[in-house]
């Protein structure tokens, strides 16, 4: 049996620089993973299973099936897995945890089957499954560029986050095809974009879409320099230490529902690959 991490990651900044003909969008963002996210663990058999599933998603839809596939159909493996799921990352909030499932079934795979993929090739193969599955296999803190696939390591500081969900379904897919969406930013190196205030081009459009991110917000923004990840909806405000983010996570509105992590460049995914 492998039991392996899928650790959420941050878009500490996103920028969008341009529209492909595909309709997919150029990017600039610096991902960070943090320690806190699903686990996966993988036991031999004969067929292909995921327990529990989750609510919502037919287990064929789900990214661990559909990555798990993916990698008998591309290497011709028959052999199987009982794929056991531990989710705690919330679904569709921007933390990737969807992405990260994928990118942990296939590296978790590869190793369980004895595959001998690079992570290369399980990266390349893992962008079919979504944008953002190469980076969670890749492992290391990353400036991305092109449509969130092209790498340059990057070391920016490991903080404590508190991140938070204002409970929203915002649709990735809703959010790019907006037209008011900003997508002329400017294209800079990595040292012009750490050395500049650090946005997300989909905030603005997202509060206004969804007014319960907006409030949560501007709510933490009181607290400490915060953002929206991703497409959202979860935010993140960042902090010196543990404790300050945990003191500010019990003074949050009642019901709100978030968590405490640590700033990580590199995987938790990657540091438990390495000890096994
Ligand atoms: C923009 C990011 C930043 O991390 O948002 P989050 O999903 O994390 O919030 C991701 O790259 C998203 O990755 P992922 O959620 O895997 O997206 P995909 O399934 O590949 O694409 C969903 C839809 O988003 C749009 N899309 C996605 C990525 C991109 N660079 N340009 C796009 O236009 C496309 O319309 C696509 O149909
Ligand atoms: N293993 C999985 N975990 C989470 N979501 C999944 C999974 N498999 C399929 N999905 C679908 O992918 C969507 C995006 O999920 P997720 O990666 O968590 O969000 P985001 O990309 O916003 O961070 C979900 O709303 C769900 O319908």
């Amino acid at each position: 049996m492998i039991r392996l991490p899928a650790p959420a990651k941050l878009n500490l900044f996103l920028y969008i620089t341009g529209r492909r003909e595909d309709g997919y969008h150029n990017l600039q963002t610096l991902f960070q993973f943090v320690d806190f996210g699903d686990e996966l663990s993988f036991t031999p058999a004969s067929g292909l299973t995921l327990s529990p599933s989750l609510p919502g998603v037919a287990p064929e839809d789900n990214l661990i099936i559909r990555a798990a596939r993916l990698l008998q159909t591309h290497t011709g493996c028959n052999k199987g897995a009982h794929i056991r799921l531990t989710k705690r990352l919330p679904m569709g909030g921007g933390l990737g945890g969807g992405s990260s499932d994928a990118a942990t079934t296939l590296v978790g795979l590869n190793r369980l089957w004895q595959l001998g993929l690079s992570d290369h090739e399980l990266a390349t193969l893992g962008l079919q499954l979504g944008a953002d599955v190469p980076v969670f296999v890749h492992g290391r803190a990353a400036f991305a560029e092109g449509v969130g696939d092209i790498f340059t390591d990057a070391a920016p500081p490991e903080p404590w986050y508190l991140v938070l969900n204002p409970g929203v379904n915002v649709s990735t897919p809703a959010i790019f095809t907006d037209p008011d969406l900003p997508r002329n930013s400017p294209v800079m190196s990595l040292e012009q974009r750490l050395n500049s205030p650090w946005q997300n081009d989909c905030e603005a459009l997202v509060k206004k879409r969804h007014p319960e991110v907006a409030k949560l917000l501007s709510w933490l923004l009181e607290y400490a320099p915060s953002r929206m990840t991703g497409t959202g909806a979860c935010v993140f405000g960042t902090f010196n230490s543990r404790d300050a983010a945990e003191r500010t996570l019990n003074h949050a509105p009642d019901g709100t529902v978030g968590f405490v992590a640590r700033g990580c460049n590199r995987s938790p995914l990657l540091t438990a690959l390495s000890a096994q």
